[in-house]
């Protein structure tokens, strides 16, 4: 891989498979995936249940270890680190957002927002603080810095999150069927503002989904069929 290549690539994966169980009750979730994700772009991954979109998201996010083949995030192949230091790779490099926006009941919306960087030893200073209301100001949220999450809707309560996973600047968005709890018009809120933290901040996206008009919204689309991408 030339250097070119490594400075414009957020991730990478190179024949990457896993298998899950044993003898009869083998299944081959990934068969041999090569995937090249471009710094900045928004790429959805789609296919039917069972197809290996979750285990390949989990693959590229650290969260689980591959059978076979390498993962490249930011420059580093994953399968090189340790469990801790996979954790702090992940804390430092990887953002998340789930289909259940996971806020914390009892902080508002901009404790939550810096709470990662509390979680890593980082101190909240203006520069800090400075990032969230922009990121807040990006994802539509900053009138509802002092809610809590109870105050907010469904969507408002995605943006957060969305805003959340992007304050430690990481190389990675991942973000697993991110409206599934939502109807399509707050759907339709929180993926155009996916694809803003791609077009204005540079963010590279990745976003699970069932929904073809999710799809819709991202720069590429990749689709799994049966452990493979077709
Ligand atoms: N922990 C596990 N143990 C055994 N098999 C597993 C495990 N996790 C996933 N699988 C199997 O691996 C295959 C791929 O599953 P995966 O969850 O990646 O699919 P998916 O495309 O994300 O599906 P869905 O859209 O339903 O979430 C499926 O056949 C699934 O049953």
């Amino acid at each position: 891989m030339t250097t070119t290549t490594q400075e414009t690539l957020a991730a990478g994966a190179r024949d990457l498979t896993k298998t899950y169980g044993q003898g009869d009750a083998q299944v081959h979730a990934l068969r041999g995936i090569d995937l090249y994700l471009p710094r900045g772009r928004f790429t959805a991954i789609m296919g039917p249940s069972g197809s290996g979109k979750s285990t390949l998201m989990h693959c590229l996010a650290g969260l689980d270890q591959a059978s076979g083949g390498t993962v490249t995030v930011a420059g580093t192949d994953l399968g090189s680190l340790d469990d801790d230091a996979l954790t702090i790779f992940r804390r430092e490099h990887i953002g998340f957002v789930f289909q259940s926006f996971n806020l914390l009941p009892m902080l508002t919306a901009l404790e939550n927002i810096v709470l990662p960087l509390e979680l890593g030893g980082r101190r909240i200073d203006d520069a800090a603080r400075e990032r969230a209301h922009m990121l807040a100001d990006i994802l539509g949220v900053a009138h509802r810095l002092g809610h809590r999450p109870a105050e907010l809707s469904g969507g408002q309560q995605q943006r957060v999150a969305i805003a959340r996973a992007l304050i430690t600047q990481p190389d990675l968005l991942f973000a697993d069927e991110p409206t599934g709890n939502l109807d399509s018009t707050t759907s339709a809120e929180v993926l155009h503002h996916l694809r803003r933290s791609a077009r204005e901040l540079g963010q590279t996206v990745v976003m699970v989904t069932h929904e073809r008009d999710a799809a819709t919204y991202a720069d590429d689309v990749i689709t799994m069929r049966d452990g493979r991408i077709v």
